[in-house]
C-alpha cells in the first residue's frame, strides 16, 4: 500500500506526503530538507559590514565590478619593455645593444610613447608605455654601469612574443561583472576581490540568533561534581561549535531538566528573544522525552523522524517566529545531524547559494567489509588511509555507536552510505565527506 511506505510532514496547514522507500514514518534527509528550506523563509534580515568583518558571512548582494583589474595593461615582470618592429630593424644574429630611454615603475608611469629603437626600464605592476608589444625579463638583459644602454641575448630576442609579460587591463576582472554573486560564503580571496573594487563594506546576512540548550537529568555541568550514573554535557559545545562556525549569534542557555513546565517556560522565553532554538535529547519515545510535547504546547511540530543514522528523532518545529531544531541526544547524532540538516537548513535561512553548501564529496574504494539493511542514509565516522599498493581508502571507526563521541575526534570525514546501498564489499566504491569540506568546520 502507497500509504505504508509514505511519511506525512504537516506543517503551517500544508500536508506533503514523501515517498519514504522502506522506512515508513521516515523522510529521507534530501525530502526533509527540501520540505524545511520551503517553510522556513529566507531572513530577510541584512547589514552592511565593514570588509573586515566579513569573512565567513553570507554575501546578501551581487558584487559587481565597478573598475577594471587591473585598471591599465601593466608589466608582469621586472626587464624592459619593447617594440617588436624594433627588433625586426636590428640585425638578426647575435646579441644586439639598445639605448634606455626611460624608466616606468608601479605607480610612477613613464610618460608618452615609447620612442623607436630604445627601451624603457619597468617593473612588475607598471603601466606599459604606449607603443610596447613585449616585456623582456631583466635576467636576459646585461646593463651597463649608468643603466643608459643594455645587451640583449640573441636567444630572448628569438623567443620573444607579442604581448609577452603584459598583464591586460581588465584580464582579472571586467567592469560590470558580478564578481560575487549574492548567496556566496565569503572566503578570504571573496572578500580580498571585493577589497580589490575599492569596497570598503558588503551587504551580508545579519547572524541568525540561536539559543542552545542541552535537556537531559542526567546531565552535569563543567567544573561540577559528577553524580552517580551521571555525565557531563558535551553536546551543547558541540551544538555552539557548530553554530558560531556558520557565523550565528549564539545564546547558551545552559542545561534543562527533563520537566515538562520547565522546559516550556525556557522555550517560550527563547522563542521571544532568538530566530532559532537548537537543542539536544528528550526527541526520541521515552517517557522523558518532553521535547515535542512541549513544542507543540506552544507552537507547532513540522517534522519527526528522518530516514537517516545517527540522528534519527531528529524533530523540526516552530514557536511562533522561531524554528526550533530538536537534535537527538546521542553525541553522534547531535553532531552528523547538526553537520547535514542544521547547518544546510541554517545556511538557506541566511540567504546562502545551494552551490555553497556542497559538501566536498568524493568517491573512494572502501577498505572494508560491512553488512548493512536499507533503508535509512547511513553515515561511518571515516578517516582515507593509503593501504599497502598506494591506493587511498576509507576506513571506518571500530565502533559505529552513536554514542561513542571519541569516533568524531578519530575521524577526518564521513562515509556516506545511500538509503538503498546495501552491504559493503572491500574495494566497492564508497562516498567520502571530508569535514574540510562541510561549512562547519
Ligand atoms: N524505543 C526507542 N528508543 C530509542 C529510539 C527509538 O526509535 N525507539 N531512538 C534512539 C535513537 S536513534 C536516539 S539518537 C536516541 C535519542 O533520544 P533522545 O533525543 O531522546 O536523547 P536522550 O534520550 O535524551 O539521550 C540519548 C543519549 O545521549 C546522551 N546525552 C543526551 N544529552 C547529552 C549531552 N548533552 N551530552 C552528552 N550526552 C548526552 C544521554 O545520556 C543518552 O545516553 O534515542 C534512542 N532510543
Ligand atoms: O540517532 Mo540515533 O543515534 O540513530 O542512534
Amino acid at each position: 500500500m502507497a500509504e505504508k511506505n509514505a511519511a506525512s510532514v504537516s506543517g503551517s496547514g500544508a500536508k506533503v506526503v514523501a515517498d519514504i522507500g522502506s522506512q515508513p514514518g521516515l523522510t529521507p534527509l534530501d525530502v526533509a530538507l527540501r520540505l524545511a528550506c520551503e517553510q522556513v523563509a529566507v531572513s530577510d534580515l541584512i547589514e552592511t559590514r565593514d570588509l573586515t568583518d566579513c569573512f565567513g558571512a553570507i554575501l546578501r548582494e551581487d558584487v559587481i565590478a565597478a573598475v577594471n583589474v587591473p585598471s591599465v595593461d601593466n608589466s608582469a615582470m621586472d626587464g624592459y619593455a619593447l617594440r617588436l618592429a624594433d627588433m625586426a630593424a636590428l640585425p638578426q644574429k647575435g646579441d644586439v645593444t639598445m639605448p634606455v630611454a626611460g624608466v616606468s615603475l608601479a605607480g610612477h608611469p613613464f610618460a608618452g610613447e615609447i620612442p623607436v629603437g630604445r627601451a624603457i626600464r619597468i617593473a612588475t605592476g607598471a603601466a606599459i608605455p604606449a607603443g610596447v608589444d613585449a616585456v623582456i625579463i631583466q635576467e636576459n638583459v646585461t646593463a651597463n654601469a649608468d643603466e643608459s644602454e643594455i645587451r640583449i641575448e640573441r636567444a630572448a630576442i628569438d623567443r620573444l612574443r607579442h604581448g609577452d609579460n603584459i598583464r591586460r587591463a581588465g584580464e582579472d576582472v571586467k567592469q560590470g561583472m558580478v564578481i560575487l554573486p549574492a548567496g556566496k560564503r565569503l572566503r578570504p580571496q571573496d572578500v580580498a576581490v571585493a577589497a580589490g573594487q575599492g569596497r570598503a563594506h558588503l551587504v551580508v546576512a545579519r547572524p541568525l540568533r540561536v539559543a542552545v540548550f542541552s535537556t537531559g537529568d542526567e546531565l552535569a555541568a563543567q567544573g561540577g561534581e559528577l553524580p552517580p550514573g551521571g555525565i557531563y554535557d558535551s553536546n551543547r559545545f558541540a551544538m555552539i561549535g557548530m553554530m558560531r562556525a556558520i557565523g550565528c549569534d549564539v545564546t547558551d542557555l545552559g542545561l534543562l531538566r527533563d520537566d515538562f513546565t520547565v522546559l516550556q517556560t525556557a522555550l517560550a522565553d527563547a522563542a521571544q528573544h532568538h530566530d532559532v532554538i537548537l537543542t539536544s535529547g528528550g526527541v526520541s519515545v521515552g517517557k522523558a522525552d518532553l521535547l515535542k510535547p512541549v513544542v507543540d504546547s506552544l507552537g507547532e511540530i513540522h517534522a519527526w523522524k528522518l530516514a537517516i543514522k545517527p540522528g534519527k528523532p531528529l524533530m523540526r518545529g516552530r514557536i511562533g517566529d522561531c524554528l526550533v531544531l530538536g537534535l537527538p541526544g546521542n553525541p553522534v547524532s547531535v553532531m552528523v545531524s547538526g553537520l547535514l540538516y542544521a547547518v544546510p537548513l541554517l545556511l538557506h535561512m541566511m540567504g546562502a547559494r545551494n552551490e555553497d553548501r556542497a559538501a566536498v564529496r568524493f568517491p573512494v574504494p572502501a577498505g572494508f567489509n560491512l553488512k548493512r539493511g536499507t533503508g535509512r542514509r547511513e553515515w561511518l565516522r571515516a578517516r582515507l588511509h593509503r593501504n599497502g599498493n598506494g591506493q587511498l581508502v576509507a576506513l571506518p571507526f571500530h565502533s559505529s555507536s552513536s554514542g561513542v563521541l571519541s569516533s568524531m575526534v578519530w575521524a577526518e570525514g564521513l562515509i556516506e552510505l545511500a538509503e538503498n546501498r546495501g552491504s559493503v564489499q572491500q574495494g566497492e566504491i564508497v562516498e567520502y565527506i571530508a569535514f574540510a569540506g562541510l561549512q562547519a568546520f
